[in-house]
Parts: C-alpha cells; structure tokens; sequence
C-alpha cells in the first residue's frame, strides 16, 4: 500500500501512498500509522503544519528546531510542486553538511520524510502551491533555528534558475552552516 525508497542521505526516505483511481478521480490514504511504523516511520507526530505560497520561486528554509525540541517532518503538497530539500546537521554524522533534494508534487503523490538532525527546506516550483507537514514536536519558538539555504559550504543545487526567489526575512539573513547552533 505505500512504497517507501531511502535517498542518497539513507535517512531521509521518500514514501508514495498507493492511489486508488477510477472515473470520478482517486482516493489515497496518505497516512497510516501501522503501515508507516512498518516501514521505520515510526515517530508520533503531534502537529499538521501546511503553507501556501502564492507565486512560484518561494524559498522557505532552511529550518530545524533544536533538542529537545527537534521534529521529524512527513511533508507532502496539496496541490502545485515543490523541491524540496534535507541538509544533514548531525556534527558527527558521517554526512555531516550533505544535502539531497526531492521534486515533491501533488500529481505524483509522493512525500518526503525528513527526520530529526536535518535541517529543511523548499522552493515552489508553481504558482498557488499548498504544502502539508506533519511534525513529531510542537512548534517551540525558543528551539527554531536557520540555515542560509545558498551557503556555499553546503552547496544546494536549488532549481531556481530564471525564478524570482522570496525569501522571508528571517531566512535571508539566516547564518552559514558553521556559524549555526546545530545537533
Ligand atoms: C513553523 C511554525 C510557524 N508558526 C508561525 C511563526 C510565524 O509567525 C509564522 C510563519 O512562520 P515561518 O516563517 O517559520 O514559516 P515557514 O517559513 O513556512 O517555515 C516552515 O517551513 C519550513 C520549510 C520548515 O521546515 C519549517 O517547518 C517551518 O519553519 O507562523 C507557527 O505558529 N507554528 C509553526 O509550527
């Protein structure tokens, strides 16, 4: 009922729920506690989070909350695209600054799980785009911290070619990888 496939950083899975077409569209369970736990997706997720951006090229992130407040993040769009982005913030991981990224859309049902000790992010690549999260933790003010997404350092190949990017203010004058508080 879903598949579940590791990406190049192996902790970072993408899930795609089975849909269930006919003449009047589909249907999809697009979460499942057991069958998730099933498949190491087995965190408690207290909180849905969605956003909606209105013009393509919205870049949010990137975000973590620190311990003891760090989320595990089930993101997934509701309608429009996304690319979607997980940077690898554990100090003694062995992939420690990798990133990988993700195309997540509404057409492919796909969703992506972007556990504690990774920092996050995304940029819309449609107008009107609606994006749906779930977090393992409440939303703590006090434990949300950035990461500036073009540091050099980490290096993101963001698709953004061509678009004009938005950034809140807070995210464009978020600090470098080196100079952040991280796990
Ligand atoms: C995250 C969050 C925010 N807020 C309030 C705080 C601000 O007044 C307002 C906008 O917050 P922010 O600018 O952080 O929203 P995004 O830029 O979409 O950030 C989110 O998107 C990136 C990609 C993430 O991974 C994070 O989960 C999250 O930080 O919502 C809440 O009340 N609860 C929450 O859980």
């Amino acid at each position: 009922m879903i598949e579940v496939r590791a990406l190049e950083l192996e902790d970072v899975l993408e899930i795609v729920p089975r849909k269930f077409g006919d003449e009047r569209g589909y249907f999809c369970e697009t979460y499942h506690r057991a069958r998730y736990a099933s498949q190491g997706i087995a965190m408690e997720f207290v909180q849905d989070n969605q956003s909606y951006s209105a013009q393509k090229g919205v870049l949010r992130g990137l975000h973590y909350q620190l311990p003891p407040r760090a989320q595990d993040k089930l993101v997934r769009v509701l309608k429009g695209r996304i690319y979607d982005v997980a940077v690898d913030i554990r100090r003694a991981s062995a992939t420690f600054g990798r990133w990988v990224g993700l195309e997540i859309s509404a057409a492919k049902g796909n969703q992506i799980l972007v556990p504690k000790g990774f920092a996050h992010g995304f940029v819309t690549l449609e107008e009107h785009t609606i994006v749906s999260y779930k977090v393992s933790d409440y939303y703590s003010p006090e434990h949300d911290c950035g990461i500036l997404y073009n540091d050099p350092e980490i290096g993101i190949d963001w698709p953004i070619m061509g678009l004009d990017l938005q950034l809140s203010k807070k995210d464009s004058e978020a600090s470098p990888l080196r100079g952040s508080e991280l796990f």
